[in-house]
């Protein structure tokens, strides 16, 4: 359980990023006390802000702004992308079609994730096939957001092995077979504003997104920096808001980095609540395991937590599917 935070750390990574190739990198005053800061935050809430990311504060806003210009499309363009299980869950919800704990979410959102070639994950990943569907309005949507996850994968990379080394094992434990190539997910997430007139067919709630975990291994949020809608659970029942911080990612832990550590770290509660009455954009990368990585605690996280696994193995994809196939209504 998450202990009773009451405020989420910001953690300047830049001393890792700079030394985070560097085989005795460890050994690096700058890169230990990213560690140690990453290490408590991960404990504490599983949740932080990253600083000193490196990726180009230009981009992460121009990947708000496109992503504001798609939402104001009107419907009729917007579902030429429509997502179903044919399309792998790939492209575009209307409002209150995702479903959280049987509750309709208020955000309209495109997905997207790796691409799977048929058969390439036998019939475990038939549910995923298909390329991404992306919106030819606005022009170099596709261009930008490619671009986009680059780059976030690159760095959630680095970050997860500032996480390994906080575990104390070898680190490169979040790489090959677990996660040297991982299965990506960016959601484009879209919160029409808590007035709004333009959904009035809708059942009306100000839930933008109900309380969930995420399901891999580390989430990079790319928040508007005007609301604060983002909320995080704490051991004591409290929520805790993650406004924006100008230059920052919020950064939080999945279910399957949960499994790894045996409980070390947690996958944190939380939830989006709508009550301003201004568009919200978010966009959400998710770093996540192989698509058929076999999940288990790593023997350092038993040793650290009195030597017993509290987990059942798990196959991220199969997670993944069983989350996917729940999380809309037909
Ligand atoms: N890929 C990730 N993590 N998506 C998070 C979405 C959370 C809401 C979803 N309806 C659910 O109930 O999980
Ligand atoms: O909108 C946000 O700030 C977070 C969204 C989220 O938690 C998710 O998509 O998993
Ligand atoms: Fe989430």
């Amino acid at each position: 359980m998450a202990a009773e935070f009451k405020f989420i750390r910001v953690i300047d990574i830049s001393a890792l990023l700079e030394k985070w190739d560097d085989p005795n990198m460890d050994q690096d005053q700058g890169v230990a006390q990213v560690v140690r800061q990453l290490d408590q935050a991960c404990r504490e809430a599983g949740f932080f802000y990253v600083k000193g990311h490196g990726i180009p504060d230009s981009l992460v806003k121009e990947i708000r702004s496109i992503s504001h210009k798609f939402f104001d499309l009107p419907y009729e363009e917007k579902v030429k992308i429509k997502l179903s299980a044919a399309t792998g869950y790939r492209g575009y919800q209307h409002v209150g079609e995702n479903i959280t704990k049987g509750i309709p979410d208020m955000h309209e959102a495109i997905d997207c994730y790796r691409e799977v070639k048929h058969g390439m994950y036998g019939t475990l990943g038939e549910a995923m096939e298909g390329p991404n569907l992306w919106p030819h309005d606005p022009p170099n949507f596709k261009k930008l957001m490619e671009e986009y996850i680059e780059l976030c994968t690159d760095l959630s990379r680095k970050i997860m092995r500032g996480i390994a080394l906080a575990l104390g094992g070898s680190m490169d434990a979040f790489e090959g077979n677990k996660a040297g190539d991982p299965f990506w997910v960016l959601r484009i997430i879209g919160y029409p504003g808590a007035s709004s007139a333009h959904h009035q067919e809708m059942p009306k709630n100000d839930v933008g997104c109900g309380a969930h975990t995420d399901y891999g291994l580390l989430t990079l949020v790319n928040q508007d920096d005007d609301i604060t809608a983002l909320q995080v659970r704490n051991s004591n029942g409290e929520w805790i808001s993650a406004a924006p911080v100008p230059g920052t990612f919020v950064c939080n832990i999945g279910d399957m980095l949960k499994i790894l550590t045996n409980g070390l770290y947690e996958s944190t509660l939380h939830r989006v609540i709508v009550n301003f009455p201004k568009y919200r954009v978010c966009v959400a990368y998710f770093y996540e395991p192989n698509f058929d990585a076999a999940i288990e605690p790593l023997d350092v996280c038993v040793k650290r937590t009195g030597g017993t696994r509290k987990f059942e193995g798990a196959v991220y994809g199969k997670h993944l599917v069983s989350k996917v196939q729940t999380n809309f209504v037909e």
